[in-house]
């Protein structure tokens, strides 16, 4: 699947810093690998349908930090991310709005691709829909259930598709002994969040409530796609990240991104999956996580229909560059709540820099490129750059340094690089 264009990344003098990110297995700050060590990034992508709201979008211009950190640490970036073009939650909304899946599907993935262009970030290197990559997920179950780590649950009576004594395939968690160490949820509160997050702990047949769905079988009206020995069916939704991550990373994420609400069960499971097929203990470096943006009191979602969505903020007027300030304004990792007060301070912040750059001299651009570099050091902290810049401008305007040449150039390339903010 094709992903977007990529914005211009103007080069920079010097070199960045080692990034240290906050780690929620380990709940501290992780120091990423050095300019010398390629940098394999996996952020999980949208199911596209409400596309693209403000909280898909901070999570993505959070991890867009981290890739524009790393190249200008000198460091090669292989990023890629998914699309889970089929799943349940996109069924449901298909069926409700009486529009076919894959039109679905393909409608918003287009609009969330201009919506990531217009916010300037940075495009994967590989984007994966888990239609594309159903047969990757087909040979991983029928590894999985050769080596004993999965198992048949009978279809429900009734439930459709050819030789239902096939079975919907889970995994048996009691084959990864590290399981659940990073969540730290104790295990009430694991089949909790498992069974609102689309998990099944009651189902019959299972031998672990906590165990996941690898390949559903078909089911009546639902879209099947071939499963080989599996019977035909379709891919369960933490093993699609799974197989993904793992077809195009090799041996190790360095970093698996995406918000807070993914930490149980998706990369739990996730990485569950990627040590049993593996064989090692720890396939993902720094699990990293983005904070909640809510909206009108509630976390913005699908399903309470409380969403901003870029495209009509655009669509009404809002610079893009002030949208992404807007959500720059706030650390990655904070959960917040969206107002149209930020959208408007994130205006004028705008204004006050592309006025201060303007002109051909100003207070001296280096210190700002160092203060900007070491705030994204820091566990991307975008508000601390935000500052820095903000104190230039402030000086910048009021005339009161020394006027160096060439010095609002300098701010504007380090605003550009650094933050993605075209001036
Ligand atoms: N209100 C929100 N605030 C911040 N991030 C959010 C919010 N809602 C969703 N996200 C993040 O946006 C990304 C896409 O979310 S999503 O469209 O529901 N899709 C999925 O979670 C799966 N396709 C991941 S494989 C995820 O990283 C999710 O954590
Ligand atoms: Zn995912």
């Amino acid at each position: 699947m094709h992903s977007w264009s990529a914005p211009d990344i103007p080069s920079l003098p010097g070199q960045g810093l080692t990034v240290h990110l906050h780690d929620t297995a380990a709940g501290a700050l992780t120091p990423t690998r050095g300019a010398e060590e390629p940098a394999t990034l996996y952020v999980c992508g949208i199911t596209p349908y409400d596309a693209t709201h403000l909280g898909h979008a901070n999570t993505y211009v959070g991890f867009d930090l981290l890739l524009r950190a790393w190249r200008d640490a000198g460091r090669r970036v292989t990023y890629v991310q998914n699309v889970t073009d089929v799943d349940d939650p996109l069924l449901e909304r298909a069926d409700e709005t009486d529009v076919h899946w894959r039109e679905l599907a393909q409608s918003q993935t287009d609009l969330f691709r201009s919506d990531m262009e217009t916010l300037r970030v940075v495009p994967p290197d590989h984007y994966v829909g888990v239609v594309e990559a159903m047969d990757l997920v087909v040979a991983a179950v029928e590894r999985m259930l050769a080596d004993g780590t999965a198992y048949r649950v009978p279809v429900p009576e009734g439930a459709g598709g050819d030789d239902p004594e096939l079975g919907d395939v889970y995994a048996d968690l009691s084959a990864d002994p590290l399981f659940g160490t990073g969540a730290g949820l104790d295990p009430d509160e694991m089949v909790k969040v498992f069974a609102e997050n689309g998990g099944d702990p009651d189902r019959p047949g299972k031998r672990h409530a906590l165990d996941p769905l690898l390949w559903r079988r078909t089911r009546h009206g639902e879209p099947d796609w071939d499963g080989r020995s599996l019977g035909r069916g379709r891919a369960g939704w933490h093993i699609e990240c799974s197989c993904i991550a793992g077809k195009f990373l090799g041996q190790l994420i360095e970093v698996q991104g995406g918000g807070r609400d993914l930490v149980f069960p998706h990369h739990e499971m996730s990485e569950s999956h990627l040590r049993v097929l593996r064989n090692v203990p720890a396939p993902v470096m720094v699990h990293s996580h983005g904070g909640m943006v809510a909206y009108d009191g509630e976390k913005m979602s699908k399903s309470l229909g409380n969403l901003v969505l870029v495209s009509r903020l655009v669509d009404g007027g809002a610079d893009p560059m002030a949208v992404r300030l807007a959500l720059l304004g706030h650390h990655y990792r904070s959960d917040w709540e969206y107002t149209d007060a930020d959208l408007g301070a994130a205006a004028e912040r705008l204004a006050t820099w592309r006025r201060a750059t303007s002109a051909t001299a100003g207070p001296a651009a280096e210190p700002v490129l160092e203060q900007v570099r070491e705030a994204l050091a820091r566990d991307l902290d975008a508000p601390a750059a935000l500052a820095a810049v903000d104190a230039w401008a402030a000086r910048a305007l009021a005339h009161d340094a020394e006027q160096v040449d060439g010095a609002p150039e300098l701010v504007r390339r380090t605003v550009d690089a650094l933050l993605g903010v075209a001036l």
